[in-house]
């Protein structure tokens, strides 16, 4: 088994290209989706279905573990590979986004960000070397630098000032986890905004300090699809080819497609989980959105192509009354066959690449996945 950190690339097709990171978990191969644990858990989801739809890398939450049961109980319980029962490799954010999007109150200094909970309002400090400390405790084996995701619309000044301190504070995550330390790698992020010089700058400043993997982070925050892709067109290429390159918060299925053409290796994004709440069904047809009355009486499975429970067992007729009687098992089955195709599609990409023929995958893909459609 290779060391924690090793990054094999396969063959690639343009910029496109397959990888295979190993983690003191297990070895993971690129480009992949991760599914989003919130609070220790795929909401609605057991270990064991996660290995059945062949999910090979989750993410954990820094921002909900650390405030709920805390991270010093979970490292008391064994980690939370242990806590909760997933044996494969974890890749947890540092929780910086988590603060700028789910707690009030918050104030960025050169120490840190201090924020108020959202569950009791109590006020917390996140500074590097605590987010550190947090995801050691945790156990995961791919750990975020502490951020700012900068709010989309920053102008230049503020986006200046930003980078600046986050450099600084992925400096200090780096020498609170120096490398090797049981195996746990470290990723940088870079921001820099809608700034391409910027973007530039913080990548080549992560570069000098020297990271297992490089995210692209401050997009998807409400920018458009074009202006998304005009920056991962352009910074994608300033990460290190040998490195994993990882696209946070992406996305649709069109977005992992813009995502893997340009090169990037790992994505998150709680779509697949979040729709499988609201009824919003991935298939290879396109979107079904299954609670429309003209599912009624639809005797047909919603994917006949796809492999899961869910479409093995059950009529459309029967999730759209699960839905619309707001069963739990809608939750389950809808999320059981997101996260299929999700887990699928991503497999067709990495065949596609090897085989040379991406570009044509992209197209059928985007056939049903329009470009123009949320
Ligand atoms: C949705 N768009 C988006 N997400 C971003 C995220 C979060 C990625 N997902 C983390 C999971 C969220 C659910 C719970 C578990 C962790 C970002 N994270 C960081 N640190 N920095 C970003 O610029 C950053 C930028 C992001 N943009
Ligand atoms: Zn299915």
């Amino acid at each position: 088994m290779n060391v924690p950190g090793t990054f094999t690339l396969g063959p690639g097709d343009g910029n496109a290209r397959t990888g295979c990171l190993t983690t003191a978990h297990g070895d993971v191969e690129t480009p992949i989706f991760m599914p989003v644990g919130t609070q220790g858990t795929v909401k609605s989801l057991c270990p064991t279905d996660l290995h059945d739809l062949k999910a090979q890398i989750i993410l954990g939450n820094t921002y909900h573990l650390y405030l709920r049961p805390g991270d010093e109980l979970v490292a008391k319980l064994g980690g939370l590979h242990r806590f909760m029962g997933w044996d494969g490799p974890i890749l947890t954010d540092s929780g910086g986004f988590q603060v700028f999007s789910l707690s009030g109150l918050r104030q960025i200094a050169e120490e840190g960000v201090t924020f108020s909970s959202h569950i009791d309002g109590s006020r917390h400090l996140f500074s590097p070397e605590k987010v550190i400390a947090i995801q050691q405790n945790l156990g995961s084996d791919i750990m975020m630098v502490l951020d700012e995701c900068v709010p989309y619309g920053a102008d230049r000044a503020y986006t200046e000032k930003s980078l600046a301190l986050t450099t600084r504070w992925a400096r200090r995550c780096r020498q609170a986890h120096p490398g090797g330390h049981r195996g746990q790698l470290l990723f940088g992020i870079v921001q820099g905004g809608f700034f391409k010089d910027l973007r530039a700058e913080s990548a080549a400043q992560l570069l000098e300090i020297g990271f297992d993997g490089y995210a692209l982070g401050g997009l998807s925050v409400g920018e458009s699809r074009e202006e998304m892709y005009d920056i991962l067109g352009d910074a994608t290429p300033l990460l290190p080819a040998d490195r994993p390159r990882y696209l946070m918060g992406v996305g649709a299925p069109r977005d992992l497609l813009a995502g893997m053409a340009a090169g990037i290796d790992m994505f998150d994004c709680v779509l697949p989980t979040r729709n499988a709440r609201n009824g919003t069904l991935f298939t290879f047809q396109g979107k079904v959105n299954i609670k429309r009355a003209e599912y009624r009486e639809d005797d047909t499975p919603l994917d006949p192509t796809c492999p899961c429970y869910a479409c093995q067992t059950f009529s459309k007729a029967y999730l759209r009354h699960l839905y619309v009687a707001r069963e739990l098992l809608s939750y389950r089955l809808n999320t059981l066959h997101n996260l299929t195709f999700f887990s699928i599609m991503m497999e067709r990409a990495r065949q596609a690449i090897r085989d040379g023929r991406f570009a044509a995958f992209r197209a059928e893909m985007e056939a049903v996945y329009p470009t123009d459609e949320e």
